[in-house]
């Protein structure tokens, strides 16, 4: 289902997303060092795997949440799998020496949730809409609320009409 409020395409390729998640490593190389990676499934999983080969981290664990049932329209948030308490209780526990990596935020409802369980990470996203922006500590790119951002998995290759009428016709 289309969703008015969001009327704007940013189409994302893997070159550029790959990009962009290792512009995410290099900033975070300088903000911290962490013991463990929560990528928050399933968007997190690939800009995680990109972070932690940047960063040389290898405890990576997941935390499981759905709310987008029907792509653009959020629905109720549900976590299926929470965050295993040994990641939880690192170094001083709730969370701390903890990165949690997402593909994007955008209202941070997400967000929000794993902050509950996870006060003390540091939290960072490869994009970001400016309501979500005061949920994350890190990111790259900012764009409107007003658009939708596609990431290369949800993509596939298309024929492109001509932006001119053919002249012939
Ligand atoms: O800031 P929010 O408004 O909460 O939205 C951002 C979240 O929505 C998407 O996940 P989704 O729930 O669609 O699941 P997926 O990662 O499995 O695609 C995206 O990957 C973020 O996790
Ligand atoms: O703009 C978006 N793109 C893909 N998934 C999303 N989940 C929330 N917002 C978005
Ligand atoms: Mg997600």
């Amino acid at each position: 289902m289309e969703n008015p409020a969001q009327n704007k395409a940013f189409p994302v390729s893997w070159d550029m997303f790959h990009r962009d998640s290792r512009a995410l490593a290099w900033r975070l190389s300088s903000e911290g060092e962490w013991k463990a990676i929560v990528c928050i499934t399933r968007g997190g999983l690939v800009p995680a795997g990109i972070v932690a080969r940047e960063l040389g981290i290898r405890t990576i664990e997941t935390v499981c949440i759905a709310s987008y049932h029907d792509y653009e329209n959020q629905g109720e948030l549900k976590v299926i799998k929470p965050v295993d308490p040994k990641v939880v209780d690192l170094e001083a526990g709730e969370g701390s020496g903890v990165l949690v990596i997402d593909d994007l935020v955008d209202t941070g409802k997400t967000i929000k949730v794993v902050r509950e369980m996870l006060p003390k990470a540091h939290y960072a996203t490869v994009y970001a809409k400016p309501v979500g922006v005061p949920m994350v500590d890190t990111f790259i790119t900012e764009v409107s609320q007003d658009t939708w951002i596609y990431f290369p998995w949800d993509m596939g290759w298309q024929f492109q009409p001509p932006l001119a009428k053919d002249s012939a016709g």
